[in-house]
């Protein structure tokens, strides 16, 4: 690529104030959201190279951003996908309630994720507030811990030592990992404060469990503070199933405020993956006006991928239904533990130190359990308390999590009635839907006697674990401790200047490649990276004004550590 000179690339300087909360991700604090909404575009394709075919395999968030970004600049994408397109974001309605969605995946997200709300604008898809536990889109919340329950509009409703445990939470970030300092940063977008800040910890807590950092700070040396903060969490509900990740998972999530103000979007999260699928965007190179992906496919992606082999200077591709094709350039954008088992892959697409660093992620189970709802009868008021009869709930019992999506008052509402991860999703993971159901009434039941829920439900119960679905095989990644290394290996793959000729080509995407755990901006800021990669590849070049992740990669790169 044609480098303009360091001080040009490094756009644009620190703020002095801090701006809006960012998902500026510390270990490569480049910012995607800007790099999107330049109107020079991400780059350009020598002309021999337009209309060239790329083959994306998965259809969910991350490899529709990818073809959609591709299409733009010219080439044709070949979307493969073996379920449904979208993903992890799979929004599902009950025959006759199509205004009742149950988000399945993804269902909450953080204005932070500037890059995702960028293509959710260009879709015009609305959003607003999701009701997380004791924020101010709950109209009450229900804390129900050792058999006791606590009742509350806002955290201040809560006994005394919920306050403790929220300060506990604050005084250690602030003690073990300058959070304060940290997030200023993110917010100014200081590239280099950031950069000192999060190198340092990454080399202090690399190691470091989530449970240990808690553990071993003298804020939470008491147990019960400990396990009061592992169900209540600091955001959207417990965290205790994630207390054996890598702590810098956490802090991650945290500097980058991903756990604030979530909003989910109306009518379901999977209008943004099928939106980019059926949208014609009007600044596209080579392509006619009124080009979208879904008509450069013919209406139909093309099917699941069997088979990927290195062969002459790309990359031969064969389908479930037996169509084999090459392309001088792929982008792998499917859970990478699907090059494991269903798909034959051949050795050569990767270098072993890639291979071994796929083998060692670590994934997250999580389960969900919806029902429909006649209407939002949990806002009817209890005529003994004169409170809600029933509220956004966590709790120590099976259900864990209760979420309470109001429609409007005549309309059905949306209960998930559980969510769940790890240990807790397994427990319910070889139980049918109505098994769960069962289940989760029996233990609702004692937080909420005499509350008869069976009463307004329409419709079966809806359930989905999402380690046992056979094309994602886990929720989504979150590295244990010491999982660094293999994080940095495959975040930074897309940077292949340095590998073999025979390991190139070949591009790693979707969120479980990304850094930040969890959240669909992940899935688009690791697609972007491997536009960039492609662009590269096939010799085209990033316009000066809008240098590409790999143009600055140099100046931001990912620690390494010995
Ligand atoms: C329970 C849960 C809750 C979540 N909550 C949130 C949230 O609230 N907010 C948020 O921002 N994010 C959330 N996420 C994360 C978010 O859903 C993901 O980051 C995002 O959807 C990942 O997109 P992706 O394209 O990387 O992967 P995926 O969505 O997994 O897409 C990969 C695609 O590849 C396909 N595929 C697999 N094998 C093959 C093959 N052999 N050939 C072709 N195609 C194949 C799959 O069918 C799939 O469609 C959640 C995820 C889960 C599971």
């Amino acid at each position: 690529m044609i480098m303009p000179p360091v001080e040009e690339r490094l756009r644009p300087g620190p703020r002095t104030e801090a701006g809006p909360a960012s998902m500026l991700c510390p270990d490569f604090p480049f910012a995607y959201d800007d790099w999107v909404k330049h109107p020079a575009g991400l780059g350009r394709l020598p002309e021999h190279a337009l209309g060239t075919e790329v083959a994306v395999i998965g259809g969910g968030l991350s490899g529709l951003v990818a073809a959609y970004e591709l299409m733009k600049l010219g080439l044709k994408p070949a979307i493969y996908e073996a379920g449904h397109l979208g993903g992890r974001m799979r929004s599902v309605t009950l025959e006759g309630h199509p205004d009742a969605v149950l988000d399945l995946g993804a269902m909450r997200f953080p204005p932070s994720s500037g890059t995702m709300f960028h293509y959710l604008d260009k879709l015009g898809l609305q959003t607003t507030p999701f009701p997380n536990p004791l924020s101010a889109a709950s109209p009450s919340t229900v804390i129900n811990l050792h058999g006791r329950s606590h009742w509350a509009r806002t955290a201040a409703d809560l006994p005394a030592v919920y306050r403790e445990v929220n300060d506990a939470w604050t005084k250690t970030l602030q003690e073990q990992a300058d959070m304060s300092l940290m997030t200023d940063a993110i917010r100014r977008r200081d590239t280099a404060t950031i950069k000192a800040l999060w190198n340092h910890l990454v080399a202090k807590f690399d190691t470091v469990s989530f449970h240990e950092f808690l553990a071993s700070s003298p804020q939470f040396c008491s147990f019960e503070h400990r396990e009061i903060f592992g169900q209540v969490g600091f955001g959207c509900g417990g965290w205790d199933t994630d207390f054996p990740n890598s702590v810098l998972e956490i802090l991650r999530v945290v500097c980058t405020d991903t756990d604030d103000e979530h909003r989910r979007v109306l009518g379901g999260a999977q209008q943004l993956p099928l939106g980019l699928w059926t949208h014609e965007p009007t600044d596209l190179a080579h392509w006619p006006a009124g080009t979208s992906l879904a008509k450069l496919h013919g209406g139909e992606p093309r099917p699941g991928v069997v088979r990927i082999d290195r062969t002459g200077r790309g990359f031969t591709v064969e389908d479930s239904a037996r169509g084999v094709r090459s392309y001088p350039a792929a982008i792998f954008a499917a859970q990478n533990w699907n090059l494991f088992s269903g798909i034959k892959a051949d050795e050569n697409l990767l270098p072993q130190a890639t291979w071994t660093a796929l083998e060692r992620t670590h994934y997250m189970g999580a389960s969900k359990l919806f029902v429909v709802t006649d209407r939002p009868f949990w806002l009817e008021k209890d005529p003994a308390t004169g409170r809600d009869v029933m509220s956004t709930t966590l709790t120590d019992r099976f259900p864990r999590g209760v979420y309470l999506i109001d429609n409007g008052p005549d309309e059905p509402g949306v209960m998930l009635l559980s969510y769940t991860w790890n240990d807790d999703s397994l427990k319910v993971a070889s139980l049918t839907a109505e098994q769960r159901f069962d289940a989760v009434l029996d233990a609702l039941a004692k937080i909420y006697p005499g509350v008869d829920i069976r009463s307004h439900v329409i419709g079966p119960p809806v359930a989905v674990t999402w380690e046992t679905q056979p094309h994602f095989k886990g929720a989504f990644k979150s590295c244990l401790p010491g999982g660094y290394r293999y994080q940095r290996r495959l975040s930074t793959q897309f940077m292949q200047r340095d590998a073999a000729p025979h390991h190139r080509g070949f591009f790693l995407a979707g969120d479980d490649v990304a850094w930040i755990a969890g959240f669909s901006e992940s899935a688009v800021t690791a697609a972007l990276n491997a536009v960039w990669g492609v662009v590269d590849h096939l010799g085209g070049a990033t316009h000066p004004d809008n240098p590409g992740p790999g143009d600055v990669f140099d100046e931001i790169a990912p620690v390494c550590l010995d």
